[in-house]
């Protein structure tokens, strides 16, 4: 089985020499997989996927991905590679913007239109995506017009645009109701299963927003590990009090979990 991602002992440090971000991570992700990455306000899930999507350089440490050595590579043509839907990537499209734009331009990894020239193809696979995530028919209103879970579906079908090896989802259902949740919850369980889709790796602290198919975890806390590996071993009531730091029952309902706090 091939790393797609390789992590050793990587730390990110910033405003101050004892700020660690993230400490220490080593973390191995291959081909096919699809982690889930959980861990409180703060932890790090953020910093960590900015490292593993290329946006952000560690301060010490080791990262191969898509067997690229971060430092070593133009990370200009390492990015199409990476899908990536996140907050801060939302915030940098032009609200201007026609929803087929924001999809088609992840092409050319860039956000906002310029003089890029776009193919027949690239349309017809930005329709195909806008129609798989459920916002076909928002094709032509500007992004700064749509809702949140709107928004966060076309980030996902832009993500998907360039037909990435890697794909990383830094909570995709923020802000989103029960419906668009569950909505959301169903597409990203196709995408866990297919088998067809880019590795994957999901960012969330919701565990309601888990979808079947996941194959594994990192639990994060204060930038530390405190648990990786296959899902079933790692989501536990007992790794998830350590690293929310309170007593925490989990409950499975089908493939899916939630939990709450702990009677004592
Ligand atoms: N430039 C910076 N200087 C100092 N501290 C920072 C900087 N950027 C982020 N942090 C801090 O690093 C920690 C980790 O942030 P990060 O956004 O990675 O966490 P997260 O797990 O994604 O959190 P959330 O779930 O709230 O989105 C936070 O405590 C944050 O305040």
């Amino acid at each position: 089985m091939s790393a797609v991602l390789e992590l050793v002992d990587v730390s990110v440090v910033r405003g101050g020499p004892n700020n660690r971000l993230i400490d220490g991570i080593t973390w191995t992700v291959n081909e096919g997989e699809r982690w889930a990455v959980l861990g409180p306000n703060g932890a790090g899930k953020s910093t960590l996927m900015s490292v593993c999507a290329a946006r952000l350089h560690p301060t010490t440490g080791m990262v191969d991905i898509l067997d690229e050595i971060l430092g070593a590579v133009d990370v200009f043509e390492l990015r199409p590679r990476i899908g990536l839907t996140s907050g801060a990537i939302s915030q940098q499209i032009p609200r201007s913007e026609t929803v087929r734009d924001v999809v088609v331009t992840a092409a050319y990894g860039v956000t906002g239109r310029w003089r890029e020239g776009y193919d027949q193809m690239d349309h017809e696979r930005a329709s195909e995506l806008l129609g798989q995530w459920g916002v076909e028919h928002l094709a032509d209103r500007t992004f700064g017009s749509l809702s949140d879970g709107e928004r966060k579906r076309v980030l996902t079908a832009r993500a998907l645009m360039t037909d990435p090896e890697l794909m990383i989802l830094d909570e995709p259902g923020a802000g989103m109701d029960i419906a668009g949740r569950e909505d959301l919850v169903s597409r990203l369980t196709d995408l866990a299963r297919d088998p067809q889709a880019p590795t994957t790796i999901l960012v969330t602290h919701h565990i309601e927003e888990l979808p079947e198919g996941l194959t594994h975890m990192l639990l994060l806390n204060h930038g530390r590990i405190v648990a990786k590996g296959p899902i079933d071993e790692v989501l536990t009531s007992e790794n998830l009090s350590t690293a929310y730091e309170m007593p925490l029952e989990l409950t499975k309902i089908g493939g899916r979990y939630t939990a709450f706090a702990a009677h004592s």
